[in-house]
């Protein structure tokens, strides 16, 4: 019998500086995917809501506590190691100065992206995220 792959729930925040450039990061070494830019996030722990993991994760790999979250969409994304739900939100203020805590690379990025690889688990948000611009984002470019 197949057994049902649990979903590991993960919070994304999509920070949007007021020109609306995003902030991408790359994941730090010794995780799966590691060097891929995605945006930054992550698991969810026990008794944590979506925002409540958002604000720590945040603080543990930007140094920066965030303001306001406003929950956007949700996706879900098969890999070999995961199957997850990303629960994005999008975050337009923030305190506290960049510090890249966990040796990652950060870029802010406005479409086309000029960063790669990109996460597949992150083309969707990519995506609407380029449609609202009336801009258009093309994971093929990314593999290229
Ligand atoms: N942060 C983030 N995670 C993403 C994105 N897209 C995407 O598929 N994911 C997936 O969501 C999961 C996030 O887990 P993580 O490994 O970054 O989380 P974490 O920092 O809590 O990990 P740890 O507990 O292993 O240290 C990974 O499987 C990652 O591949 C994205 O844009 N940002």
């Amino acid at each position: 019998m197949t057994q049902a792959r649990k979903h590991t729930e993960v919070a994304v925040g999509i920070l949007l500086r007021s020109d609306g450039a995003m902030l991408l990061s790359t994941r730090p070494p010794g995780k799966a995917y590691a060097g891929y830019w995605e945006f930054p996030g992550g698991k969810i722990e026990p008794g944590e809501n979506v925002e409540q993991a958002l604000r720590r994760e945040l603080i543990e790999e930007l140094g920066v506590t965030i303001g306001a979250v406003q929950h956007w969409k949700v996706t879900e994304y098969d890999y070999p190691h995961a199957l997850v739900r990303l629960h994005w939100c999008k975050v337009q203020a923030w305190d506290g100065d960049f510090e890249m805590r966990e040796g990652q690379q950060m870029a802010w990025q406005q479409f086309p992206l000029d960063v790669r690889p990109v996460l597949p688990g992150a083309y969707d948000v990519l995506r609407w995220l380029a449609e609202e611009r009336g801009q258009v984002f093309d994971p093929e470019v990314l593999s290229n």
